[in-house]
């Protein structure tokens, strides 16, 4: 029987000049993302992963001009948005807005690399504003309006702060979220982005390929971990007894979200660049025994079971910091990484092959046909 390596766990299946992940280090395009953490910004990167490199100034104006020239929600789209459950998952109604997005875009369907790349702007442009959307949407405030002021805007973490907030956001917290935005914009072949290149592998159109992306990170094992992080230190509280319920849940097998990682086993190189961003809007919240908490977790995780945080982990801590309500992290991720999955979809359609792997059959053999007036339960 062919050796199955479950979870698709160390096979090479694609090559790509995006993203590299060595050594436990993390590249854009070459660079180390501690590089651009400290002098770039996220337009600046989103830029570096479609182009393979980073912008002059006058094309860095012009790209961001570009971005708010895109930014804005179709006028149907508010309708569509109106008429769903406030209840319903977030990450759901986000998939529901991009998904009808694509039956607004003339360009959808097309397969040239021109069309491609305008419709990836489109998605850049148009997620902060359709994840503030649908935050204003659950919240039961006014959608259209205050999404509509914040378009235009080429900076993507100021429109969606001031999209779903209503107001002009200070510039602490634009630069806050805007280099959370950029440690988020990529990540090779994580599972998100496996399923877009998979999609597109088929010829499928762009925005089925970000749609499945959105199914594909709303998990709790990839990108819903980080909302899952807060619920866990708000279920302790900040006074909590915090080793017990780990040691509880650790006793009963759960998993403590925000921590582990398929690839990272010596800890994610964003983790100490996210603790420091969480430290600074903590602080400024007067709400820093967040972090403490979440510190004494992380140093208990190393004893008792070696693991280390993941990116979800102190990413948590600094939307928290932002004053966005944990239902909502996932989106900021989706928001983040679109710039990653239409780099790596740009990738795969320049050089396509479909991908198909296959499966090791475990199930009966040699069953003979039963007509229908002849089945029985007992005999299936
Ligand atoms: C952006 C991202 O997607 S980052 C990941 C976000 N996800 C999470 O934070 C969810 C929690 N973490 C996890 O579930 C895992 O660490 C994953 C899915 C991220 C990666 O896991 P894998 O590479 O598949 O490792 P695997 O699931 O095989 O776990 C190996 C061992 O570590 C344990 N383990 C791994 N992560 C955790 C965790 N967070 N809590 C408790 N135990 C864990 C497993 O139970 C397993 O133990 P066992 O061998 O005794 O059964
Ligand atoms: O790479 C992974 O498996 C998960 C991850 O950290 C990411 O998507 O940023």
């Amino acid at each position: 029987m062919a050796h199955v390596l479950r979870g698709l766990d160390g096979v090479v299946a694609a090559t790509s000049g995006v993203t590299q992940i060595t050594d436990e280090r993390l590249f854009y395009r070459g660079i180390a993302v501690e590089d651009l953490f400290a002098h770039s910004t996220h337009e600046e990167v989103i830029f570096l992963l479609w182009e393979g490199r980073l912008p002059m100034a006058e094309e860095l104006a012009a790209f961001r001009d570009r971005l708010a020239g895109e930014a804005h929600v179709p006028a149907e789209l508010y309708t569509f948005l109106a008429r769903l459950p406030r209840t319903a998952p977030p990450m759901s109604l986000l998939r529901a807005l991009v998904d009808a997005a694509s039956l607004l875009d003339e360009d959808a369907e097309k397969r040239t690399p021109e069309a491609r790349r305008t419709v990836a702007l489109r998605l850049v442009a148009r997620m902060p504003l359709f994840a503030a959307a649908v935050g204003r949407h659950r919240a039961g405030k006014e959608v259209e309006t205050a999404v509509e002021a914040a378009a235009g805007d080429g900076k993507l973490a100021r429109a969606f702060l001031r999209a779903f907030r209503g107001e002009e956001p200070p510039e602490e917290d634009v630069r806050v979220l805007d280099r959370t935005f950029l440690l988020h914009a990529d990540h090779e072949l994580n599972a998100s982005t496996f399923v877009a290149r998979s999609v597109a592998s088929t010829l499928s159109d762009m925005y089925s390929a970000v749609v499945a992306a959105v199914g594909a990170l709303k998990g709790p094992l990839h990108g819903g971990a980080n909302e899952g992080v807060m619920t866990m230190l708000e279920e302790i509280g900040p006074e909590g007894d915090w080793m017990r319920y780990v040691a509880d849940k650790l006793a009963r097998k759960e998993r403590i979200m925000g921590f582990g990682h398929r690839v990272y086993k010596r800890g994610d190189p964003r983790t100490p660049l996210l603790r420091s961003l969480a430290r600074e809007v903590l602080s400024r919240r007067g709400e820093i025994v967040w972090l403490e908490l979440a510190e004494r977790i992380e140093a208990y995780m190393e004893e008792v079971k070696g693991l280390k945080p993941n990116v979800d982990y102190y990413a948590a801590l600094v939307y928290r910091g932002l004053g966005i309500p944990k239902e909502m992290y996932p989106l900021m991720f989706a928001v983040a990484r679109t710039a990653g999955w239409t780099a790596h979809l740009f990738e795969q359609y320049a050089d396509n092959r479909l991908i198909r792997p296959r499966a090791v059959y475990v199930g009966p053999v040699s069953v003979p046909y039963v007509p229908i007036e002849q089945r029985d339960h007992e005999r299936r």
